[in-house]
């Protein structure tokens, strides 16, 4: 095993994965520079979730190497791994999955509540990113009472209120209407460059994959140079793809 070179935060080489026998990875390499924000491009099936997954040591690719700084995430133990997420990433998915019983605030609090932070302390600051978020009048409303927007507001909130040092986005927007989208990105991606937080943001938007330092495409599990993606999915988000490989 080679370490990856410093100035990457994550390098991972030739990753292959499947599901039950379905293909998902089929040899991605790609490697993320400490603060970059990149996207990865791809269509509906590409890989791009199993990539974030075997990347932030969600999944144990099936071959192939992952490296998180200089920590080897392949061979690390499962309880290693949650702790790595635990401490060090953060998630956006694109359905907010919060907590039903806890208020805004509280899921917002809730990785610096999980690492032992005091209850005073993880109320501050994830009070402060609910305000960043324009949401701070709703701190104390459970997910049922929020817009499906506001509720992915506090997704943001959660996943930038821990400071980690990679936040991964998987389609953070694929729910929310064009106005709400921009919005949301912007103040993620800003948030990001403003605390030096790399973000790994997979999309099926071009006007999503814009935001982005860098793009990395993906078409059937493998890198490819490019993919032309539309700037609106259409209503089931298929995307209309060209390629050149
Ligand atoms: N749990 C699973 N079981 C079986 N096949 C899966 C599973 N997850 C993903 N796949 C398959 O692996 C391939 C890659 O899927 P993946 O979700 O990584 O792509 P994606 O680019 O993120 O797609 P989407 O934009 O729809 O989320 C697809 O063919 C998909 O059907």
């Amino acid at each position: 095993m080679v370490a990856p070179p410093d100035n990457d935060v994550i390098w991972a080489r030739s990753l292959h994965h499947s599901h039950n026998g379905s293909p998902g990875l089929a040899g991605v390499s790609v490697s993320v520079r400490d603060a970059e924000i990149l996207a990865v491009a791809g269509p509906r099936g590409s890989g791009k979730t199993t990539l974030l997954h075997c990347l932030s040591g969600r999944l144990v690719p099936d071959q192939g190497e992952v490296w998180f700084n200089s920590l080897p995430v392949h061979t690390m133990t499962p309880r290693v791994r949650e702790q790595l997420r635990r401490e060090r990433f953060g998630w956006i998915a694109a359905d907010p999955q919060l907590v039903p019983e806890l208020t805004a605030w509280e899921n917002a609090a809730l990785p610096l509540l999980l690492r032992g932070v005091a209850h005073r302390t993880a109320k501050k600051a994830a009070t402060e990113w609910l305000e960043r978020l324009d949401i701070a009048a709703l701190a104390r409303k459970r997910p049922h009472a929020l817009l499906q927007v506001e509720r992915q507001r506090v997704s943001v909130a959660r996943a930038l209120c821990a400071r980690p040092t990679v936040i991964f986005a998987d389609e953070p927007t694929a729910t929310l209407h064009r106005a709400e989208r921009s919005q949301l990105l912007r103040t993620l991606t800003a948030a990001a460059r403003s605390h030096d937080i790399t973000v790994v943001l997979a999309t099926h938007d071009a006007e999503v994959a814009a935001l982005a330092d860098r793009t990395v495409s993906l078409l059937d599990g493998r890198r490819v140079s490019s993919v032309a993606l539309p700037a609106e999915p259409d209503a089931e988000g298929s995307a209309a793809c060209s390629l050149s490989v």
